[in-house]
């Protein structure tokens, strides 16, 4: 028996307890999907209210009715679903509704974003992300997680790209069917790579390099799909469709003051608006809630990856170190220690648009993994022969190199995407310019009021995370794809103002500016410094 592994950490093999995926709503087969396709309708006739918006959703959008249907809606409670499945499609038909509530119609006819959501939509929405443990806006999970149906349920792969369906999107376009459904389908084919994640700890909890190696070769093979499939994206959506027509109704509302939301939104019924009188008016603004918007960064697919290889993210604009061997061997004997979480700020924020089974996942993996520590300590003899192919040494780092590869490459080509489908996009013209209209929530707060509370929005900090609960500081790291602010100041002719205030999250920025992120990140600079940390932990 290979004896890779310290004494000490041997000694306590004896307490060693596997993760099990079904403690964390982990489908062995869908992975982070549910094992059974979305429902279709919810079962008690109680939320027909909902599921009558859902019928014709694009129409209603197109035809600007989802805010008179809304207003027009009964307040109803989730006391009726009566499974996670139920609760699953709850908070992705609210999500679906809510943002079509507050962002209206885009294009020529615009309508104003509105502050307010009303009761009907934000006390149950709230409640529905309660129970399921995540932020109440629109997430990954709402779009392509809990959003598929498999069109031919004999197929040979059901779970194929080309068999699945979504069920509903903000546009209506088959370029942002596809859009969620390269994520849904690349969440199913990784279900072979979280398992292996399981194998492979197991592997190293039995000190069993050929059992690690067959589980990275696992790993490897649910990377390759990944990146085929991200490559796809290409095939059916439209970089100028998704800038232009897509995007911004998934967009949240934090940090989006130049989109009409300086303050957030307010959930109302939920953020007690009875004591508001008009002297308090910023108390009132405290209560406004400030959420990113959705992005496939909130998959845990690639923070679970990340977690097993061992691939640290630091601070946007920080270096980071790779551990080396003597940090390995002390890590292989703490285990039960939890590690901190990835210390890049977005990436842990992201977390908290997760489900929360698939939340603790990511953290209890990352207190039990060790795969990139036995791999380093296996071969940290400086005469292990690169080429041996008969040491299983070389076959495991070999292994472990290419999943480090793969993930690289991954990045590498999500960059190209990101270049494509935001920064080119961003530097062309706007399909039409609109006309300036006063904002939704001049009726409710008295317009010197609003001015100052502008001016006053950089100092004040509504509440934010996870349900709302803690007040958080603006981090200026933060959001890189959910704004586009340019680089240059702002032209001071009105065309350009207008342009800009009502082209909201698609907006054109100037030639010679960089795509940023709120407070300055440069999204292209966070994304190749994730991209460079993947592939420096080669070992
Ligand atoms: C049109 C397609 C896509 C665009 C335009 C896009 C855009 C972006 C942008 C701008 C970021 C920077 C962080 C942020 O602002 O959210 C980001 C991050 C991220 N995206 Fe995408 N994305 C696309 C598709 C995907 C897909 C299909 C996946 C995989 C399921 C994915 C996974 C990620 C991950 C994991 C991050 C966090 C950074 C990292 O771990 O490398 N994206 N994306």
């Amino acid at each position: 028996m290979p004896n890779y592994l310290p004494q000490k950490s041997k000694r306590r093999m004896s307490n060693y307890v596997p993760l099990r995926l079904e403690d964390y709503d982990i489908s062995p087969n869908n992975g982070f999907l549910p094992s059974e396709p979305p429902l279709q309708r919810l079962s008690d006739p109680y939320y027909e209210p909902w599921e009558h918006i859902m019928d014709r959703f694009n129409q209603y959008l197109l035809a600007h009715h989802i805010r008179r249907l809304v207003r027009e809606m009964p307040v109803l409670d989730t006391s009726k679903l009566t499974s996670p499945a139920e609760f699953q499609r709850a908070f992705t038909i609210l999500s679906f509704i809510a943002h079509a509530f507050v962002w209206g119609r885009n294009g020529a006819a615009s309508e104003p974003a509105s502050e307010f959501l009303p009761p009907s939509v934000s006390i149950p929405w709230v409640s529905a992300a309660e129970y399921l443990q995540l932020n109440p806006v629109v997430c990954c999970a709402a779009v392509c997680h809990w959003n598929w149906q498999i069109l031919d349920p004999n197929a040979k792969d059901p779970m194929d790209i080309d068999n699945l369906g979504t069920l509903y999107t903000f546009s209506g376009s088959m370029d942002e069917s596809w859009f969620y459904l390269v994520t849904t389908a690349m969440e199913a084919k990784s279900a072979r790579g979280i398992n292996a994640i399981l194998d492979a700890i197991i592997g190293v909890e039995e000190d069993n390099p050929s059992r690690v190696t067959r589980a990275l070769n696992e790993i490897a093979h649910s990377l390759r799909d990944a990146n085929n499939l991200l490559e796809r994206m290409y095939e059916r959506c439209d970089p100028y469709v998704f800038y232009w027509k897509i995007r911004e109704f998934l967009a949240g509302w934090e940090n989006m003051a130049e989109a009409g939301l300086p303050y957030g939104v307010l959930y109302e019924g939920v953020d007690d608006t009875d004591t508001f009188s008009l002297d308090n008016w910023q108390s009132l603004i405290r209560r406004f809630r400030k959420y990113a918007g959705g992005s496939a960064a909130q998959t845990p697919l690639l923070q679970a990856f990340d977690i097993a290889l061992g691939i640290k993210h630091y601070p946007t604009g920080e270096k980071g170190l790779q551990s080396s061997v003597d940090d390995a061997r002390n890590r292989l004997q703490r285990r039960g220690v939890p590690e901190p979480p990835t210390a890049n700020s977005y990436l842990v924020r992201m977390r908290d648009y997760m489900p929360g089974g698939h939340r603790r996942f990511l953290e209890d993996l990352a207190s039990t993994c060790r795969i990139r520590e036995y791999v380093l300590l296996a071969c940290s003899d400086a005469f292990l022969q690169a080429g041996d192919e008969k040491d299983d040494r070389v076959v495991m780092r070999q292994a472990y190199n290419e999943c480090v590869g793969l993930m690289k490459s991954f990045r590498d080509k999500h960059i190209m995407i990101v270049t494509r489908y935001i920064i080119a996009q961003a530097k062309n013209s706007p399909p039409s310019l609109v006309t300036s209209v006063a904002p939704v929530s001049s009726h409710i707060i008295p317009r010197s009021a609003h001015d100052q509370a502008l001016a006053r929005s950089s100092s004040t900090h509504p509440p934010g995370g996870r349900l709302g609960g803690d007040s958080l500081p603006a981090d200026p790291t933060m959001y890189p794809q959910t704004n586009t602010t340019h680089a240059s100041q702002p032209s001071s002719s009105s065309s350009a103002h207008i342009d800009r205030k009502n082209a909201r999250l698609a907006r054109k920025v100037d030639e010679g500016s960089v795509v940023r992120g709120t407070g300055g990140t440069d999204a292209i600079q966070f994304l190749k410094q994730v991209r460079n940390e993947t592939a420096n932990t080669k070992i």
